[in-house]
């Protein structure tokens, strides 16, 4: 600290009083009383605050009201914020933080320039090192912690609880219970992130209208369970985050249908149009069933067939040229032996490319991702016209080799 502060004095010693803004009066504290480093220059003080790191920088705001008005400088914290998380890009904290909503009495953060003082945000990201994460799937929920890489359990999803009379409140609140009981957790301990499936596409008034009912079903159900803090996002905004960014097309194979959703700056461009394929997981490993039973395969049940997509199916890159190589390879189920499969391996997944194969009529993955860019692009909503050139996968069957760049 001594070393820290002799550089900062020679530092100031050697400035002219014009050029570095000394003596001028600082914002909030009209009767300074920062005693012996009054006659610093401001920007000399912030950045002994910053030498100091964020623990001291804290400490010194309870001093008094003119150190407090120092300190709560915002470019002060948003310095500390960025150092804090290197390998973000700042804009994606930013983002993150307008989508968050703090318990009672409840807030809602601007989703404009919020007003957010920086020092809170800093306090509060360092009070909690992680947060539940829930991926209310739509075949079936997920749950575990932000700070490991996978799901710690699998529920069923929330329209599953209760039954099929009892009100959304009601399911939405067995189901936090139940996932909050098999983790272990008190709710009130830590905050919340919770993915919604994307499930409505279209832009109407009741679509936007039962979006928002979900959304503050959710976020109610929470603060009565006392939750501290709770982020309710759909699962393609969430999955444009977890890639660190905030504007691109996230692709997400779901259970039941793929969604391209392309977003700007964390918003969903539905005006732009959402696009839709009606093959997801399900078919998939449906398709792989049939090629199974077509050669006369016998499996005990259609786990053993997800299995076995799991295990040893990928995309070709190029399918024609797949098919006159030698591709058999085998896989052991638990309990029924061992499977072995050649040109299924890469067929299953070419279904999300030809749909046709599986005698669905639907646009292929890549025509869809192409129309999305198409309209992007005609949109013209933006002066960068690279934004929508970012593709992020998400989902299950994201995982399959080849998918996302050559698989060898
Ligand atoms: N490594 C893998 N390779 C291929 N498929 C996989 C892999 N891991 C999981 N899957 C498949 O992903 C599917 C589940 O996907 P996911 O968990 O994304 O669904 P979901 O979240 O319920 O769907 P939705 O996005 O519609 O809500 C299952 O069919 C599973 O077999």
């Amino acid at each position: 600290m001594a070393t820290i502060l002799r550089k900062i004095a020679e530092l100031a010693s050697n400035r002219t009083p014009s050029s570095t803004g000394a003596g001028r009066e600082r914002a909030g504290s009209p009767q300074s009383s920062l005693g012996a480093f009054e006659n610093l220059p401001e920007d000399v003080l912030v950045q002994i605050l910053w030498l100091l790191g964020p623990k001291d920088a804290m400490r010194m705001s309870l001093v008094c009201k003119s150190w407090r008005s120092l300190v709560s400088d915002d470019h002060l914290w948003i310095a500390f914020l960025k150092n804090q998380s290197r390998n973000q890009p700042w804009e994606s904290i930013f983002f993150a933080e307008t989508h968050l909503r703090f318990g009672c009495p409840i807030q809602t953060l601007s989703s404009e320039v919020p007003e957010l003082s920086f020092m809170s945000i800093y306090s509060q990201r360092e009070q909690v090192p992680g947060a539940v994460i829930i991926d209310g799937g739509s075949g079936y929920c997920k749950y575990g912690w932000s700070k490991y890489d996978c799901p710690s359990g699998r529920s069923a999803t929330f329209l599953e609880f209760g039954n099929i009379e009892s009100p959304m409140h009601a399911r939405l609140r067995h189901f936090f219970a139940t996932i909050y009981s098999r983790m272990q957790v008190k709710p009130s301990t830590q905050p919340i992130v919770v993915s919604i499936p994307i499930c409505h596409y279209d832009d109407t008034e009741s679509a936007k209208a039962s979006r928002r009912q979900l959304k503050e079903a959710i976020y109610s159900t929470l603060f009565e369970m006392h939750v501290p803090a709770v982020c309710a996002i759909n699962q393609a905004t969430l999955s444009l985050y977890a890639a660190r960014r905030t504007s691109g097309i996230a692709v997400n194979i779901g259970f039941q249908a793929t969604s391209i959703v392309p977003i700007l700056h964390g918003k969903v461009m539905r005006k732009v149009g959402v696009e839709v394929t009606g093959i997801g997981a399900l078919k998939l490993t449906g398709f792989l069933r049939e090629l199974m039973q077509q050669k006369n395969m016998s499996f005990e049940s259609l786990y053993t067939v997800r299995t076995l997509k799991e295990n040893l199916c990928y995309v070709a890159a190029d399918y024609q040229a797949e098919l006159r190589r030698n591709t058999e390879a085998s896989c052991e189920v638990l309990r029924e032996g061992s499977f072995t499969l050649s040109k299924e391996r890469f067929q299953t997944g070419e279904i999300l490319f030809q749909p046709r194969m599986a005698g669905v009529q639907t646009m292929g993955l890549h025509q869809a991702v192409a129309l999305c860019m198409d309209h992007c692009h005609a949109a013209e909503l933006n002066a960068d016209d690279t934004w929508f050139k970012t593709v992020v996968l998400s989902g299950g069957t994201a995982c399959l080799p080849g998918l996302a760049g050559p698989k060898f």
